[in-house]
């Protein structure tokens, strides 16, 4: 596998910690113990003077693990209103409320309540964390509008911190559980400061509506990684596969089966013949073909070919039309360029062995690509179908068959919904009960369908192969990452690694990590053209 830390759904993240409890060496009070004083650790060290805090907490273990933040945030000479509900929960919770009670009040978890006591420093969210099942509704959910009204303003007073989750979003999914009782009943999202999770991250923290939700993630070591690896080793244990992890170089590496990014990275570049290499020449670096469209629409392949080469393509052949020929004279003079003009010349152009990799798709037409796109399946060389080419796909009599796994697929959002409209139909479904069909579960159920590495792109991109490994990307902290040509230059810097002889799967993992990072380091202001210029130094820097 590649780098990273592996995500769990929440069903999983409960198989362990019962693991871990029926094993007898670690009790759900020690786990609850810990989990309350990492989210306390982590408030000391961001608010090192003792300050205010408001905790709210739920009637599950979420809400233990706040009974025991507010016992040592107490104890840390912190001013504190505890919120909680009137039950009478499970047992270690039910003992971290005993353990609270003697040190001071609870008041019980009501909006009024809630508007009644003064604004404190921070706002400590322990009411649903990974048990949350349906919407939230009731007195509950009032208390968590006026909670998201409250902390609007991320950057305010007060701040809000939340355990293990924001309280409301579905964990599998990223999204908000609405109870559809109209606006009124449904939640108004939160906007977290810091999420301090448990053990590992989980899809909703980094999907759709969670990296927003979440503010600064910390994901806090409670002593069960030991269950979690014992788990991976149980091969048949059918709960742990197949694998999803998070593309995250900034996580350390805590995972047997993960390595850390710029080893991994190093592995998978050094394998497919990279310019590390002494011993190798142009053609062992691989020979990558990038499909141009007609006159007047060149920029986009052109990013995608300067992509590949700076991706570390050995050769890169541009190949635009006759027509469109003139218009491809400019640098970089590495470039190659061949005319294309029908199918017949990409089957000569495929016969040759050393073409490693095909781009087809970025401004190539419709018509072009549709034209084109039986002879490069037929030939089941490693490709990156993008763009035109997805359009020319979903139109396609066989789609989805006739895709092998060394194809990688990268829509948008809107080339997802033409080829496979369903479940993007039910990635648009107002989510009423978790876990929510999440875009793990679309692209997983994508990649099986068609037998081919699908990517899906946005702030949150998912990565699936046909047999269900999948990968997580966020890249919410790189919004200036949304402008023309940023795609063209992945499609073309996945198939740089494809030509290097990476597998698909990996290839364009690694693109997409790459890719985020060069725009990260660019900042804002970034046009597409940018990109592939920052890769010397990003693979430089990362040792590549
Ligand atoms: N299980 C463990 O060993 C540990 C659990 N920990 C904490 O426990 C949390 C999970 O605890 P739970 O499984 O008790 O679940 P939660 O505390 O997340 O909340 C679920 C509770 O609320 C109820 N509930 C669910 N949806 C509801 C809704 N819409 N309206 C009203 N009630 C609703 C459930 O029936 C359950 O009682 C984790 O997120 C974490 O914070 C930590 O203490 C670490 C150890
Ligand atoms: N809000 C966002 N934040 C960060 N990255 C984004 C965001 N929206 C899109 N992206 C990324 O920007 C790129 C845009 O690709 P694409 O939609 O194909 O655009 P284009 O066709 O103009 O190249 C993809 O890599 C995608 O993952
Ligand atoms: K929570």
């Amino acid at each position: 596998m590649l780098f990273g830390t592996e995500i769990l759904t929440t069903a999983q993240m409960r198989a362990i910690e019962s693991a871990a409890m029926e094993s007898g060496e670690v009790t759900g009070l020690t786990l609850m113990e810990r989990a309350g004083a990492a989210v306390a650790g982590q408030i000391r060290l961001r608010w090192p003077k003792p300050g205010s805090a408001t905790i709210l907490c739920g009637p599950g273990n979420n809400g233990g693990d706040g009974y025991v933040i507010a016992r040592l945030l107490a104890q840390a000479g912190w001013h504190l209103h505890v919120l909680g509900v009137d039950n009478i929960p499970g047992p270690d919770a039910a003992e971290m409320k005993r353990r609270w009670k003697r040190i001071g009040p609870i008041a019980p978890l009501t909006e009024g309540e809630l508007r009644r006591i003064p604004d404190s420093d921070i706002c400590i969210d322990a009411i649903f964390g990974t048990g949350l099942t349906r919407p939230p509704e009731g007195e509950i959910a009032a208390v968590l509008r006026r909670l998201g009204q409250m902390t609007a303003n991320g950057d305010g007073r007060p701040r809000l911190v939340t355990v293990d989750c924001p309280s409301g979003l579905c964990m599998d999914s990223g999204v908000w559980l609405h109870s559809g009782l109209g606006d009124d009943a449904d939640p108004m999202p939160l906007n977290a400061t810091l999420t301090v999770a448990f053990d590992s991250p989980k899809p909703g923290h980094l999907l759709q509506r969670g990296p927003a939700a979440c503010g600064k993630l910390v994901i806090a070591d409670i002593g069960l990684r030991h269950w979690r690896e014992r788990q991976v080793d149980q091969a048949a244990n059918a709960r742990r596969s197949p694998m999803l992890g998070a593309i995250w170089p900034e996580f350390p590496v805590r995972d047997s089966r993960m390595g850390d990014f710029s080893t991994r990275a190093r592995i998978a570049l050094g394998k497919g013949g990279s310019a590390g290499h002494p011993a190798g020449h142009k053609y062992s670096h691989g020979h990558a073909l990038v499909v141009a469209g007609p006159a007047g629409h060149g920029g986009a392949a052109r990013l995608a070919a300067r992509a590949a080469l700076r991706g570390g393509a050995g050769l890169v052949t541009l190949c635009p039309p006759s027509a469109a020929m003139a218009e491809h004279a400019g640098p970089p003079d590495a470039l190659m360029r061949r005319k294309l003009d029908d199918a017949g010349q990409v089957r000569a152009m495929l016969t040759d062995p050393r073409v490693a990799g095909l781009c087809l798709g970025p401004g190539c037409g419709v018509d072009r690509a549709a034209s084109l796109l039986p002879v490069v399946l037929d030939h089941a060389r490693p490709c990156v179908l993008d763009a035109d080419a997805l359009t020319a796909l979903a139109q396609a009599p066989h789609w989805p068959e006739g895709l092998s796994d060394n194809c990688v697929l990268t829509p948008h959002a809107g080339e997802f919904a033409r080829l496979f409209p369903d479940l993007a139909g039910r990635l648009a479904e107002t989510p009423r009960r978790g876990p929510a069909f999440s875009r793990v579960d679309a692209l997983r159920e994508a990649a099986r369908r068609c037998g081919a590495v699908v990517l899906l792109k946005g702030p949150d991109t998912v990565i699936a192969a046909p047999d269900g490994q999948a990968y997580i990307h966020s890249a919410s902290d790189v919004p200036w990452l949304a402008t023309a040509g940023t795609g063209d230059v992945l499609a073309g810097l996945i198939v740089g690694f494809l030509a290097r002889g990476i597998a698909a799967f990996e290839a364009a993992a690694l693109g997409v990590a790459i890719h985020a990072k060069a725009a990260r380091r660019f900042g804002p202001g970034l046009i597409a053209d940018d990109l592939p210029e920052q890769l010397p130094f990003l693979f430089r820097e990362l040792g590549l």
